[in-house]
C-alpha cells in the first residue's frame, strides 16, 4: 500500500499548544483586521458563556465567528469586505416584515414550539445575531460556510509517502485527505472517485473480518483499494421487530450507505465513503473465500443462492444472507489506514446504553450525568462534548441506539474528530422517534452553533433535510434505498431537536449558554 502527504496540505499544520494557536490568530489578523475589532466586541458579550473551553480554543473560535456569523454591530467597519455570511440585506427592497412573511410561508409543517424559538431569535439583538440575513440563505449555502471550520488545513495524518504521486489511487488519495478535524474533504474528486472504485473496481480477495459482532467481510480490489463489505440481510422496507431490544437489531446495508450521505450532507465529514454495489455470491464471494466460509453456502428451497458466514452472532442457517439467484446487494464501506500507519483509539462512549435487558446505564438514572462528564477528560476540552452531542444528534436523526464506543486517530489527540464508523443499525423505524438517543443534548444544554443552524435551516426551509437526502441517495445504484417514510420521519426529527433546543435555552434564557460558537 502506498501512502503520501498531498503537498498543498503540508504546510499547515493545527497546533494545539498556545504558541500554535497565537500564530494562527496572528495570520487571521493580517488577512482581516476587522475580523479582530468585532472579535473584542464578541469577546465583551461572550466571555462569562464559554467557560469550560480551552482559552486559546475559545479566542481563536469566536474570532472565526465574528467574521462569518454576526453583524458588525457598532463596528464601522465596511460590511462588503467582510466574507459575511448573513449580511444585512440594508439594500433589499422587501421590508423586513415582508420577508419574514414570505419565508414562513415556505414553511410546510409549522411547530409551535419552534415557532417560539423563531421568536426568540429574531429578538436577540444584543449579541448581534443577523435573523434576517440568516433567514435569506439557502441550506447549501450555509452548509459550505459552517463546516468550513472543519475543512481547513488542519494536518494529515503521519502516512509516509511512498510510491509517485501519478500512481496513486483515490483510495490512497483518501488516506492522505484525512484531517485532524474531517475524514474527507467534500469537494476534493478522490471522494467520488473512490464511490466510483468501490462500485466498478474488480473484487481480488474476499475474506471475513474478524473484528465485530456481526458478520462482515473485508473485499480488497484490483486497484489494491480496500472496504467492508455488509450483504443485506433483509428488504430495506423491513422494520425493525418492536419487541428486539437495540441490540438484538440486526445491521442493515442500506443504513450504512444511507448514514454516508446524511453525515457528508449535513457537513461532518466524519462517516468513510460507502457505496452500494451489486455482488456475484459465487464468483465474488464464494471463490475468493475461505473453505471455512464457503461451507457455509447453500440453495435455497426457491434456488437463491444462501450463506451465512462465520461470525460471533447471527451467523447460522437461520440468518442467512440470500441472493437474487446469485446476486446479492451490498455496502462497501472504504477502510481507514491499517493500524501501523494510523494507530485508533477507541473506549466505551459515556453514554454507552447497558446491552442489558434489565440493567439501566448511568446515564439514564442520574440527571446530573453531563456535569461530571463535563469535568472529565477529554470531555473537557471543548470540543469533544459537542462532537459526541454533534454524533448523537446524528444517530437520533437515522435512529441509531448502537453507538457504544468513541474513535479517533491516536495521532491527532483529544482535539480532533470522532470517526461514525458502524451505522448499520441506523434507519429502522419509521414512525417512532428514539428520544433517549438525544440524552447528551438534553442533559449537557449545549450544541454546537453550526450544527444548530443547519438544522433549523432544514426547519425554515425551503429545502428540507428529507428531501436533500432523497435526492443525494439517488447517486447510488443501489436506489431507491430507503423506504419513503424515511424521509419524512427525518424531518420530524429535525423539529424534536430543536425543540430541545429551545427547551434548554428556556430554562437559562440565554443563546450563548446553550448554542455554543466554536470554529466547526
Ligand atoms: N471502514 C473501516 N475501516 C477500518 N476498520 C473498520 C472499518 N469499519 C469497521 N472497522 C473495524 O471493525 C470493527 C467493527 O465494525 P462495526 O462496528 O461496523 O461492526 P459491528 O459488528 O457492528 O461491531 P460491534 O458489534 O462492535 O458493534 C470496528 O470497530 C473497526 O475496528
Ligand atoms: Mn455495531
Amino acid at each position: 500500500m502506498r501512502y503520501f502527504i498531498p503537498k498543498e496540505y503540508s504546510h499547515r499544520v493545527y497546533n494545539l499548544s498556545k504558541r500554535g494557536l497565537k500564530m494562527k490568530l496572528k495570520s487571521r489578523a493580517v488577512v482581516s483586521t476587522l475580523g479582530l475589532l468585532a472579535l473584542f466586541i464578541l469577546v465583551a458579550v461572550n466571555s462569562s458563556s464559554l467557560f469550560f473551553m480551552h482559552e486559546g480554543i475559545d479566542k481563536l473560535s469566536r474570532a472565526n465567528l465574528t467574521l462569518n456569523l454576526y453583524k458588525s454591530g457598532s463596528s464601522d467597519s465596511d460590511s462588503d469586505s467582510r466574507h459575511a455570511l448573513f449580511s444585512d440585506g440594508g439594500s433589499d427592497s422587501l421590508s423586513t416584515k415582508e420577508r419574514k412573511k414570505n419565508i414562513s410561508d415556505l414553511l410546510v409543517q409549522k411547530d409551535e414550539i419552534v415557532e417560539r424559538l423563531l421568536e426568540f431569535l429574531s429578538n436577540i439583538n444584543d449579541s448581534g445575531f443577523d435573523f434576517d440575513g440568516y433567514m435569506s440563505y439557502t441550506y447549501s449555502d450555509l452548509v459550505q460556510e459552517l463546516s468550513a471550520g472543519r475543512l481547513t488545513k488542519a494536518r494529515t495524518l503521519r502516512l509516509s509517502p511512498t510510491g509517485r504521486r501519478d500512481k496513486l489511487t483515490n483510495f490512497d488519495l483518501f488516506h492522505g485527505g484525512i484531517r485532524q478535524f474531517a475524514l474527507y474533504n467534500p469537494n476534493s474528486p478522490y471522494v467520488e472517485g473512490l464511490l466510483e472504485d468501490m462500485h466498478t473496481q474488480p473484487i481480488v480477495s474476499m475474506d471475513t473480518m474478524e473484528k465485530g459482532t456481526q458478520l462482515k467481510m473485508g473485499v480488497v480490489f484490483s486497484n489494491g483499494a480496500r472496504a467492508v463489505f455488509k450483504p443485506m440481510r433483509w428488504p430495506r422496507d423491513r422494520e425493525t421487530d418492536p419487541n428486539h431490544f437495540y441490540f438484538n437489531d440486526y445491521e442493515r446495508h442500506n443504513a450504512e450507505i444511507a448514514a454516508f450521505y446524511l453525515d457528508r450532507l449535513l457537513g461532518f465529514y466524519s462517516v468513510p465513503p460507502v457505496a452500494g454495489r451489486f455482488v456475484n455470491m459465487t464468483s465474488e464471494i464464494m471463490w475468493l473465500s475461505t473453505k471455512k466460509l464457503q461451507k457455509t453456502f447453500y440453495t435455497s428451497p426457491v434456488n437463491n443462492l444462501c450463506f451465512f458466514g462465520e461470525c460471533t452472532y447471527y451467523c447460522d442457517s437461520r440468518h442467512s444472507f440470500c441472493g437474487n439467484g446469485d446476486i446479492i446487494e451490498g455496502s462497501f464501506m472504504a477502510f481507514l489506514p491499517p493500524d501501523k500507519f494510523a494507530l485508533r483509539q477507541r473506549w466505551k462512549s459515556p453514554w454507552r446504553r447497558s446491552y442489558s435487558k434489565l440493567r439501566k446505564a448511568e446515564w439514564e438514572v442520574d440527571d446530573n450525568y453531563c456535569q461530571e462528564v463535563r469535568k472529565t477528560t477529554p470531555y473537557n476540552n471543548g470540543k469533544m462534548l459537542l462532537d459526541i452531542i454533534d454524533m448523537h444528534i446524528f444517530d437520533f436523526l437515522t435512529g441509531n441506539m448502537d453507538r457504544h464506543h468513541l474513535e479517533i486517530f491516536k495521532d491527532f489527540g483529544n482535539y480532533s474528530f470522532l470517526i461514525h464508523l458502524d451505522n448499520g443499525r441506523g434507519f429502522g423505524k419509521i414512525s417512532h422517534d428514539e428520544r433517549s438517543i438525544l440524552a447528551p443534548l438534553q442533559q449537557c444544554c449545549l450544541i454546537r452553533e453550526s450544527t444548530f443552524l443547519k438544522l433549523l435551516k432544514f426547519y425554515t426551509g425551503p429545502e428540507k433535510l428529507g428531501q436533500l437526502l432523497r435526492n443525494s441517495l439517488e447517486r447510488d445504484v443501489l436506489r431507491p434505498l430507503l423506504a419513503d417514510g424515511h424521509y419524512t420521519a427525518l424531518d420530524r426529527r429535525v423539529t424534536v431537536i430543536l425543540k430541545t433546543v429551545y427547551l434548554c435555552l428556556e430554562k437559562t434564557d440565554k443563546y450563548n449558554n446553550v448554542i455554543i460558537k466554536d470554529k466547526f
